[in-house]
C-alpha cells in the first residue's frame, strides 16, 4: 500500500517539487495538497500547478484528510500551524520550514512529545553528510596551536525571507558543540576590533536565483580549509524530504533529524 502524503506549502518553490517528485513515486499516493486560505492557487490541480500532469488532487486549506504523514515547506506561522493541526489528527510531520522564532521552536519540541517530527533546516543528504564532516573537522582543529577562526557563509536566491539560513545556523551549533565556541558574531562593519577567538562569523549573500550553497572556513596561520556543499536545484531537498516521511511512518512520537534518517 503506497503512503498517503499531504504536502504543505504545496504551491511553493519547493511544494511544487516535493509535488512534482512524490507524484513519480510508486510508494506514495499524493492526498492532500495544502496551501493558504489567501492563495490564488486554490482549486486548481496540484500536479498541473507543479508543472507536470493532472493529479485529481486540488490544492485547499488544511482540513480532514487520509494522509498518514504530512510535508510542511511553508512559512514559521503557517509551520505552527500545521503542527497544531498534526497533534489535533495524530499525524507524523516531516517540518522542513526555517526561520522559527525560540518559542515557536518550544512549541514544535513539546509536540514532538506526542507525536513523531522529523525536523531540519536541511533535507538533502549532502549537506548533511557535510554537517558531519564539520562536526569531524571542528573536534580536529579545536585545539590547533596557532586558533582556528570558522566563518560560515551562506548564499540563496532573493526571495528567501530569512538570514541566515537554517542550515547555517544548524552549522554554527555543531561547530560551537564541537569547538566550545560562545559567540554568533552576525556579519561586521565599523571598527569592530580584532577578531576574537571565541567567535563564529556569519554572513548572508542573497543573489538571483542560487537553491543554496554554504561554506564553512576553517582558518588556521598558515593553512585553511573550506568545506563547500551548493545545490544547483531544489530537488535534494525535496527527494530528502520525501525520504524522511516514508521513515517517518510508524515511528514512535519524538523528535527526529536528518541525522536519524540517513543514519550519519
Ligand atoms: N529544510 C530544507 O531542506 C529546506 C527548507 N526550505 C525552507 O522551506 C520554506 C519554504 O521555502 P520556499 O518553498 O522556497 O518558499 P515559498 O515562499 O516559495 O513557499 C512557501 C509556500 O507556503 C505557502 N503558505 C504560506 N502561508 C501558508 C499557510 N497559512 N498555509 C499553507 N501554506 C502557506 C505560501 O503560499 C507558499 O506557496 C522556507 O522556510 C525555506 O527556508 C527551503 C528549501 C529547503
Ligand atoms: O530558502 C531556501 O531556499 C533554503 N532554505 C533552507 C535554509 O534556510 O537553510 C535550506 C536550503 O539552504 C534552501
Amino acid at each position: 500500500m503506497p503512503i498517503k502524503l499531504a504536502i504543505h506549502g504545496a504551491a511553493g518553490r519547493m511544494g511544487r517539487r516535493v509535488v512534482a517528485l512524490a507524484s513519480q513515486d510508486k510508494q506514495i499516493q499524493i492526498v492532500a495538497a495544502l496551501e493558504s486560505a489567501g492563495s490564488h492557487f486554490l482549486g486548481h490541480d496540484a500536479g498541473l500547478v507543479a508543472g507536470g500532469e493532472k493529479l485529481g488532487v486540488s490544492l485547499s486549506v488544511v482540513g480532514e484528510s487520509a494522509a498518514d504523514v504530512v510535508i510542511d515547506f511553508s512559512v514559521p506561522d503557517a509551520g505552527i500551524a500545521i503542527v497544531d493541526h498534526c497533534l489535533q489528527s495524530k499525524k507524523p510531520l516531516v517540518i522542513a520550514t526555517t526561520g522559527f522564532e525560540p518559542d515557536q521552536k518550544e512549541f514544535i519540541a513539546a509536540a514532538a512529545e506526542q507525536i513523531p517530527i522529523v525536523f531540519a533546516p536541511s533535507m538533502s543528504t549532502a549537506v548533511n553528510l557535510v554537517m558531519k564532516l564539520t562536526e569531524i573537522a571542528g573536534k580536529v582543529l579545536k585545539d590547533y596551536p596557532s586558533g582556528v577562526d570558522v566563518e560560515i557563509i551562506e548564499r540563496h536566491h532573493r526571495f528567501k525571507e530569512d538570514a541566515p539560513s537554517g542550515t547555517a545556523l544548524k552549522f554554527g551549533e555543531i561547530v560551537a558543540e564541537a569547538m566550545g565556541l560562545t559567540d554568533h558574531v552576525h556579519g561586521r562593519e565599523g571598527r569592530t576590533g580584532k577578531r576574537t577567538p571565541q567567535e563564529i562569523g556569519y554572513h548572508a549573500v542573497r543573489t538571483g536565483d542560487n537553491p543554496g550553497e554554504h561554506t564553512i572556513v576553517f582558518g588556521m596561520l598558515g593553512e585553511t580549509i573550506e568545506l563547500r556543499v551548493a545545490a544547483s536545484n531544489r530537488d535534494c531537498y525535496a527527494q530528502g524530504a520525501i525520504l524522511a516521511a516514508k521513515w517517518l511512518v510508524g515511528r514512535p512520537a519524538g523528535m527526529y533529524g536528518m541525522k536519524e534518517v540517513l543514519g550519519l
